[in-house]
């Protein structure tokens, strides 16, 4: 059985005092409920993990390096994450595949330094607009599925989040059956390549304008095992529902 996750991506959202949102989720969260999961700016990483201590909530970066140290200004490396005490890591998110040229190499070498710090990676893959109106989705999908997952990975070390980077912040969500098709496609492709224990036990996250209105009906998939949620993940009133309702579904 695998453990649902609700994940909120808040991007470059949050000063201190989005710690009093965190604390008001935690009141309104259960250890019942789905794995909650909160992915502040790196700035918030370790207060975070602090107020959230003793809660069902767990907490985790956007990003990391693929180095674990060195000359890399600006960034963070995955040991710096799992010293502050959080325990995932998103990483190829389209906004930094997009906006800072990752590859689908960087995206593996970046889920390899997460691992050795003993974070589990959630990597993410989507197609464009153009790709899905060219019908190329599920080749992206298959392409990036094959650079930016390691050979190594496992229910524990990685998740997988399919977000189509036209759904990302525009209110546009995919029909439930172009969900199902992709994360079907996904976990087929996981199975023939890792085996059936592992390619079914790693996680498949959908993301992109998921709101409390539109979740029950994405969680009805087999194949989506939670989300991974931006904009509706930033309010503690949006988020639990979400997080309600994938607990039940
Ligand atoms: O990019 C996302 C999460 O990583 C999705 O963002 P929105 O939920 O705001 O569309």
């Amino acid at each position: 059985m695998r453990r649902k996750l609700a994940a909120g991506n808040w991007k470059m959202n949050g000063t201190g005092n989005a710690l009093s949102e965190l604390a008001e989720l935690a009141q309104q969260v259960s250890p019942g409920d789905a794995e909650t999961l909160i992915c502040p700016p790196a700035t918030l990483l370790f207060p975070a993990c602090e107020r959230m201590r003793g809660t069902p909530i767990v907490i985790g970066a956007q990003d990391c390096n693929s180095e674990d140290a060195g000359a890399f200004t600006g960034d963070i490396s995955a040991p710096m994450i799992a010293d502050s005490g959080a325990s995932y890591v998103i990483v190829g998110h389209s906004e930094r595949r997009e906006g800072y040229g990752e590859t689908d190499a960087t995206v593996a070498a970046k889920t390899r330094a997460a691992w050795r710090a003993g974070l589990t990676a959630i990597i993410c893959i989507g197609e464009s607009g153009d790709d899905r109106a060219a019908d190329k989705t599920l080749d992206i999908i298959a392409d990036q599925l094959a650079g930016s997952v390691p050979d190594t990975a496992t229910g524990e070390n990685t998740v997988i989040a399919y977000e189509p980077i036209w759904a990302i912040g525009t209110g546009k969500v995919p029909s439930l059956d172009q969900i199902i098709e992709v994360h079907d496609f996904i976990r087929n492709s996981l199975i023939t390549r890792f085996g059936a224990p592992q390619g079914t036990a790693i996680r498949l996250l959908y993301g992109g304008s998921v709101k409390p209105s539109n979740a029950a009906e994405i969680f009805t998939a087999e194949n989506v095992d939670g989300a991974l949620v931006g904009g509706a993940s930033l309010k503690a009133a949006d988020f639990t529902p979400i997080i309600k309702a994938l607990s039940q579904s």
